[in-house]
Order: structure tokens, then sequence, then C-alpha cells
């Protein structure tokens, strides 16, 4: 058990975070925490800005508005949106892998994660040439780096081809290892996006195995954007969902698979058989457990975006008078508060608003909305 100042807070606190992109509002005021040691889930449908999320928290992007606070294992409080992003990985400690598979494929799989370890291997050196030939700490550094890339590939079950380049491996265990590269920087925060694209069932079961032992085993905390529920749900602790870059439901895994608003958002129905899946899914109580407070260990409770609430179509762009769009009002957990507002006034579910209800889609939402 890791012990610390900080084991009782959240990792991570983003509060109040905007990213916009000219006109577009990608992250409009989105507020949520990440628990220490826990496998926190961001999800949401195509374009719903969770890798935007994630540059953000690593430094790629620069948020218009907000704070994204990450509480170190020995107490340091750091800002990620004030740092550079490679003084978030070396100091902050976060580790982070992308959408693409991004490994050095002509490299073998230990020379992967002994690159990972660069950093700690030229702190060893002392950045001179006596140090790179042995003299000093390096030669015991370079010893323990070969040793934690080597555990890492048994714990990936591809010890036996430490010294194939990466670029042989099958999909499924390209992505193992990227994960295992990530845990060779020995991050306190582990960011995945999408781990699971392209797996197939059994590699995505050896994949929440591995998810869980990092959990369990080494103290780092993971957040995870993923669209295949059967590992999100399997293994996440706490799901946090998003609908055009604002969060519309925030708690753990059940509370959030049986929430309207996510039901609509994430099933990508029809925008003229929303009401009719809402209408019916209300009417089974789930419009009571949506009444329900949001789980109050996860997210800022005052935050504004703790559940969707009334969307404004419009925000004040930072710097200009400009006004910019807020994804046009075609959020489907809107359309739930609007049905919802009905059904309080009417025993029978009212009639279907007119046809013109259907609002625009932003360009580029695929109907249906998943992937
Ligand atoms: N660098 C950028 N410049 C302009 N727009 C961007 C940029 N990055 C992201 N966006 C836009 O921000 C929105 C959110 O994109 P983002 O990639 O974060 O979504 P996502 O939820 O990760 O989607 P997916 O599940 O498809 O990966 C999209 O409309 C996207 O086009």
């Amino acid at each position: 058990m890791l012990t610390g100042p900080n084991m009782d807070k959240p990792i991570l606190s983003v509060e109040h975070l905007s990213m916009k992109f000219g006109g577009l509002v990608a992250i409009g005021d989105l507020s949520f925490q990440a628990r220490r040691g826990e496998i926190t889930a961001l999800i949401g449908p195509n374009g719903a800005g969770k890798t935007t999320v994630f540059n953000c928290i690593t430094g790629f992007y620069k948020p218009s508005e907000g704070m994204i606070k990450m509480n170190g294992r020995g107490g340091q409080e750091f800002l990620l949106e004030r740092m550079p992003d490679f003084r978030i990985t070396a100091h902050a400690k976060v580790a982070r892998t992308f959408q693409n598979i991004r490994l050095f494929s002509g490299m073998t799989l230990l020379e992967n994660l002994l690159v990972a370890q660069h950093n700690k291997l030229m702190h060893a050196s002392g950045f001179t040439v006596l140090g790179l030939l042995g003299i000093g700490g390096y030669r015991k550094a370079s010893a323990e780096s070969i040793d934690l890339a080597k555990h890492w590939l048994e714990k990936i079950d591809l010890i036996h081809r430490a010294d194939d380049p990466a670029g042989d491996l099958p999909y499924g265990a390209q992505r193992r290892l990227e994960i295992a590269r990530a845990m060779c920087t020995d991050p306190e925060l582990l960011c995945l996006d999408e781990p699971a694209a392209g797996l197939n069932p059994k590699e995505s079961l050896h994949l929440n195995q591995l998810l869980n032992d990092i959990k369990e085993n080494t103290g780092t905390s993971i957040l995870l954007i993923e669209h295949d529920m059967s590992v999100v749900m399997k293994i996440s602790d706490h799901v946090v969902v998003l609908e055009y870059g604002r969060k519309i439901s925030d708690g753990s895994p059940d509370l959030v698979k049986h929430d309207p608003r996510v039901i609509a958002a994430y099933l990508g129905v029809d925008d003229e058989e929303v009401v009719d899946v809402l209408t019916a899914v209300g009417d089974e109580q789930v419009i009571e457990e949506l009444d329900a407070e949001p789980d109050p260990e996860h997210g800022p409770s005052a935050s504004s975006s703790m559940m969707a609430g009334p969307i404004s179509d419009t925000i004040a762009h930072a710097d200009e008078d400009e006004i910019v769009k807020v994804s046009p009002g075609a959020s489907k957990a809107l359309e739930y508060d609007e049905v919802q507002a009905l059904s309080t006034r009417t025993a029978k579910p009212a009639a279907k608003p007119a046809a013109g209800k259907a609002r625009a889609k932003p360009a580029g939402k695929p109907k249906g909305g998943r992937k």
C-alpha cells in the first residue's frame, strides 16, 4: 500500500475546462475528478471531446479556460494547464498512449521500453561521456532499466519476443507493448486513448487483466478513453460521459449505464426516434434514478457541468466579443431534459414534438452516432 501526503486527494481534478478551436467549442465548462488508485473512464460518442481532454491534460493543447490539477504522491500540486508537455511527463508523472499506435517499429521490443527510460538514464549519466562509459551510477541505472523493461515484457506476455522488431508484432500485442512502454516511465497517472480499439474479444480480455493488474499492483491510476463497453463496464470504477464537449453523466458504471441521457446520446438514435426511446425508458423508473444526486464521491459538486443541465447555445469567446456556437442544440441529453419536463406535465407521454424538432447536427456527426 502506497502512502504519501496526497493519497486521500483525487489524483486529478479538472475544473471548468473549456477548449475552443476558433468557433468550435470542443469542450465546454467540463469538471470531473479521477480518484487515486482507480480506473476512470471517459466515454461519449465520436467527436464528444474525449481526446481533446487528454490533449489538455498532457500538455498537447493549452486549454482556453479552466484548471487541471494533479496531486502528486509526494504532496506536490501540479497545475498541468500551465506546464509544457515534457514537464508533465517528467515531473507530474503523467504518461499516455494514443489512438494510433506510435511505437518505434524498427526497434526491438526491449529497445522500445529502454527508450521510454531515456530521461532516467541520461540523468544517471550525469550528461557526460564518462557517465555513459559506466563511471558513476550509469551502469547500475542501465541494469535497472533493462530489468524494468523485462518485467513489463513478462507482464504483457511478450518476453519471448524481446529481440524482435516491434513492427513485426500483431496489432493487439503492439497495443500491449505501448502500455508497457508507458508503464516504464513509472507514471502516477496513465492516460490510455482507446486501448481496446481493433482488439478481438480475447485480446480485450487480456487488456482488462493487464489494466486491473496495473491498478492493483503498481499504484498507478488510470484514465481511459474507450468505446468498447465490455472493457469500460467491467474494469472502470468511475465513468464520466461527454456529449458535444459537455458532461452529461458522472458516476459508477451502473449509474451511468442506466442514465437515459447516456442511453440517448450513446445509442445515437435518429432524432425523430429520440423522444420515443427516452419516453419509453423514462416510464421505467430511470427518470427517478436520474433525479437522484450524482455520485458525490466523484466530481466537484458545485460544477455547473455535474449534470448537463440547460445547455446554452452560445458562449462568449475568451479573447474577443465573438459569440461562438456550442454544438448547435443537437444534444440528446438536452432532448431528454425536454422530454422529462413534458412528462411531468402530462400523465401520458405527450404527442411527439413536431417533425421540425430534429435539429441540425454538427458536421461530421455520423447518423447513428457511433463508430
Ligand atoms: N486541433 C483541432 N483543431 C480543430 N478542431 C479540433 C481539433 N482537435 C479536435 N477538434 C474538434 O473537436 C471536437 C472533439 O474532437 P475529439 O477528437 O476530442 O473527440 P473524441 O471524443 O475524442 O472523438 P473520437 O471518439 O472520434 O476519437 C471535434 O469536433 C473535432 O473535430
